[in-house]
């Protein structure tokens, strides 16, 4: 496969009135041609200025991106026109039609005004065209700005939270268009915090948290590297559930009581909870890896899971571990 996006350690510091703030600390990512590649990061982690930086907004310190295998900013001129970008929602006049818009922005473009009828059609606003912007659904407005991007046929997609706002029947059109524009050849790189949708849109996706990158790969690799921390315990019939949990829980194990089992998730030696438990002699009946879905990897990784009596403040990335070791 070849890289259609490469950066490696890309470092962006702010200096504001409290100090230096790194936004981007040693970023690395890579995109395969012909992916749908999800970017995901809880808020303030760098997913803006990676895109911005990326677009030439931004000035990175440190560091080194390609795009389609030519170094930017240095060759941005040359590969613009192969990039198509949406990183803050475009405001559009209410007056015109979707069809005059896109005419415009082809003229400004220097692209064909043939173009647009096939745009119009591959993100299914044909038959609205013609009625003014400001008629128009939120999701007809997305659909609206990704074909503003696709007017001069972008062999790569950038989208900042596409899904922002929609309902899930939008979601869903949204989900079908970036397949479609996938299965076309286009590589599409999406960032967005809705991780169920991620996890049914994209071949590989990047984690983010503080700047770093914290997982990367297909989705069922990065999936496959982080089931193991979260077991599901099974007791024997009559023994005391709530009793054994207990005992874990005081070795230090998160436990979640579920009617006639429990889960123990920072489990990262599952031998720990048989012998602990068997030295009192209640015996397992069932120790299964829990499946994690990417929401739960996301957290994990991100160290954005709810602790109860915490507030997570901004910025903050809680300190990871497993029990057990
Ligand atoms: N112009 C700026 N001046 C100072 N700090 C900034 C500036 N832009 C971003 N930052 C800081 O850099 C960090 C990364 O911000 P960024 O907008 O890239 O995050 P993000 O992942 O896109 O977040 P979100 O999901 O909330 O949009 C944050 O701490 C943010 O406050």
């Amino acid at each position: 496969m070849t890289a259609v996006l490469e950066i490696s350690g890309l470092r962006k510091t702010y200096r504001g009135r409290k100090g230096v703030r790194k936004a981007l600390d040693g970023f690395d990512m890579v995109v395969e041609a012909g992916q749908v590649h999800g970017f995901l990061g809880p808020n303030g982690s760098g997913k803006t200025t990676t895109l911005r930086t990326l677009l030439g907004l931004i000035r990175p310190n440190e560091g080194r991106m390609a795009i389609l295998g030519r170094e930017v900013p240095q060759h941005l001129p040359e590969v613009a026109g192969l990039v198509g970008a949406i990183v803050e929602s475009p405001q559009f006049f209410g007056n015109f039609s979707a069809e005059t818009t896109l005419s415009l922005l082809a003229d400004a473009g220097r692209v064909n005004r043939l173009r647009v009828p096939a745009v119009l059609e591959l993100v299914g606003l044909r038959d609205r065209s013609k009625e003014r912007v400001k008629t128009y659904s939120l999701g007809m407005k997305q659909r609206l700005a990704v074909a503003s991007a696709l007017l001069k046929e972008p062999q790569l997609l950038i989208l900042d939270e596409p899904a922002n706002g929609l309902d899930p029947g939008g979601i869903r059109e949204m989900r079908t268009l970036m397949r479609d524009l996938a299965a076309s050849g286009m590589t599409v790189l999406l960032s967005s915090h809705i991780l169920g949708e991620i996890q049914l849109i994209c071949d590989s996706v990047t984690i983010i948290a503080a700047g770093r990158r914290v997982a990367a790969g297909s989705v069922s690799e990065v999936l496959a590297s982080h089931t193991s921390s979260t077991v599901k315990v099974r007791l024997e019939p009559g023994v005391d559930l709530l009793g054994a949990a207990e005992l874990l829980r005081a070795a230090g194990a998160q436990i979640t009581m579920e009617k006639d089992h429990f889960t123990v998730g920072n489990a990262s030696n599952p031998a720990q909870i048989t012998k602990l438990l068997a030295d009192r002699q209640i015996y397992v009946s069932e120790l299964t890896p829990v499946s994690a879905d990417l929401e739960d990897v996301f957290l994990e990784l991100t160290g954005t899971a709810p602790v109860d009596g915490a507030n997570r403040q901004v910025d903050q990335v809680a300190t990871q571990g497993g029990w057990g070791q």
